[in-house]
């Protein structure tokens, strides 16, 4: 003890170079300790950088669009994206030509294919829907029928049958279109058809015990975004790269403009003929809303130099495989006040699901940690069956996961909002006579008016949320038309300030 002064210190001494080091050995000695000092470095930064990605994780808002398939969740993402997306929604909307023209000649060959039917004298088709009706409601799909160019069950005449073969054959080269854009588009292009019964549970995350998904093979396997398909890309086939350079090749697409803008006035011709349509009506085919949308506007969407708007983006129809994430980031000044100055929510994580029962096991692994669910459920579905289960009716589907989406735990903290959908299809059907007690008995006497119907439902899904959430919290629900984005950019706009409010007050950041 007695040698040691003041200015001891213990590392004074391990740290010091070796007593008699040469210079060789100096130098080697400096190299291999700037070596550790490196990779050590290295090792800071890298912890830093994974501290700042998982600070930065958690500032992100995650939001989830649930509900059956075609309820609406991909047109509301749309919707976010043309009002807070809007320069990757400009990039994006050329390459949604294709999809548009697929949903124009899709419903044009079902529409032939109908009149084909009609001419061969082939039986009227079974609607399961008519099952729940009763005698008036079928005498009325009849009357219309009659009204609408007198067509009978007896196939037409020869002068006409020849002027619906001769339509027939100069529309011919759609097929091949048809089938171009469809190999383009890949697996979403194709409706849901008819599933398995094992694939058909209406909750598969509500199972006890829950399966165990792995979540990173479900990333792999599903997680596919608009890109993917527009650019006619297949992520779950790698195997395809070099066939599918070949198929979105712009002469493919050229080609498929160039054919239906040679067709346009046959398919105008086609589409507003009277016959046609009683056709239609009587063989019970429904050509969706967002096709009669684009026949209805034929001679600007067949032209050549034919480029989709906000709206027929919006319109345009690709089923949902798998599960999808976006990015938004809000721009700090279009924030709501109360939250400038919070890192939090700046940037959203949104993610759209595929609606039909085949695919709803993969819902499960995006119930961590949610902020928010935004519940489509359309309200004008009430006389409508499932594609992929046609004996079941689509309000009850729509009840049966809701249900099941409020009572699951791990959802138990996220905002609840649930946009009564569909309402403009709603008031359409209702003036056109339907009877919403006929199949839904429990409406009983009430008036057969849109805002009755809308609020009734409401009630149901108000107070199923009531009843089942594991702990009690409020719902936020608003009746829409999602295809309207005028209005819906005014609910987005509640319903981002009213998620954010929420979660910057659990934070107790307001
Ligand atoms: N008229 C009208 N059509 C709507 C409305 N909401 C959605 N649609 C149409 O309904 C169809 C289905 O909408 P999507 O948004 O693709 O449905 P989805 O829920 O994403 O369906 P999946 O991806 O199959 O689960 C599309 O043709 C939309 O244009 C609405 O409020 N009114
Ligand atoms: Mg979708």
């Amino acid at each position: 003890m007695g040698g040691r002064n003041n200015d001891y210190d213990p590392f004074t001494l391990v740290l010091a170079p070796p007593p008699g080091e040469t210079a060789e050995e100096k130098a080697a000695r400096e190299t291999k300790e700037a070596d550790a000092k490196r990779v050590s470095d290295a090792i800071d930064d890298s912890i830093r950088r994974d501290r700042a990605a998982l600070k930065k994780q958690k500032t992100v808002l995650r939001v989830l669009l649930l509900g059956q398939a075609e309820s609406g969740k991909s047109t509301t993402l749309k919707n976010f994206r043309l009002k807070y997306a809007r320069s990757q929604w400009l990039q994006e909307r050329a390459s949604w030509r294709g999809v548009i023209q697929l949903n124009l000649v899709r419903s044009v060959m079902t529409i032939l294919d109908a009149v084909q039917a009609e001419i061969n004298g082939d039986p009227l088709p079974i609607n399961p829907a008519d099952a729940d009706r009763d005698d008036d409601t079928i005498s009325v799909s009849t009357h219309q029928a009659t009204d609408n160019g007198g067509m009978t069950s007896s196939p037409p005449t020869t002068t006409r049958s020849d002027k619906y073969r001769l339509l027939n054959l100069r529309l011919s080269p759609l097929r091949r279109v048809y089938a171009s854009l469809k190999r383009r588009l890949g697996a979403a292009s194709d409706e849901v058809r008819e599933g398995v019964p094992e694939t058909m549970v209406a909750t598969p995350f509500d199972l006890n015990p829950v399966p165990v998904l792995n979540k990173r093979r479900i990333n792999e396997d599903y997680v596919r975004n608009w890109f993917d398909a527009l650019s006619g890309s297949q992520p779950s086939s790698p195997t395809s790269s070099s066939a599918r350079s070949h198929l979105s090749s712009p002469q493919d697409a050229d080609e498929a403009t160039d054919v239906i803008a040679g067709c346009k006035d046959d398919i105008a011709a086609l589409w507003h003929d009277p016959e046609v349509q009683a056709v239609l009506a009587r063989r019970g085919v429904k050509v969706q809303d967002h096709a009669s949308y684009f026949l209805n506007d034929i001679d600007r969407i067949a032209s050549r130099t034919y480029e989709p708007s906000d709206d027929d983006v919006v319109r345009a129809r690709l089923r949902t495989v798998g599960v999808q994430e976006h990015r938004i980031q809000f721009e700090q000044r279009a924030m709501p006040s109360f939250s400038i100055g919070h890192e939090f929510g700046r940037e959203w994580a949104i993610y759209d699901v595929g609606g039909a029962r085949t695919v709803r096991q993969a819902w499960l692994p995006y119930f961590d940690n949610v902020n928010a669910i935004i519940f489509l459920a359309p309200v004008s579905c009430f006389d409508e069956r499932l594609d992929e289960d046609t004996s079941i009716n689509r309000l009850e589907d729509s009840f049966i996961l809701w249900r099941a989406v409020v009572s699951t735990k791990l959802l138990q903290k996220a905002t609840m909002i649930v946009f009564l959908n569909k309402c403009d299809l709603l008031k359409r059907k209702l003036r056109s006579g339907v009877q919403v007690r006929k199949h839904l008995p429990s409406f009983g006497d009430r008036p057969n008016d849109a805002a009755t119907v809308v609020k009734y439902l409401r009630d149901k899904f108000k107070d199923t949320l009531k009843q089942y959430s594991p702990e009690p919290r409020i719902g936020y629900l608003y009746p829409t038309s999602v295809t309207d984005t005028k209005a819906t950019s005014t609910t987005l706009k509640t319903v981002r300030d009213g998620i954010l409010r929420e979660h910057l007050k659990n934070a107790d950041l307001v």
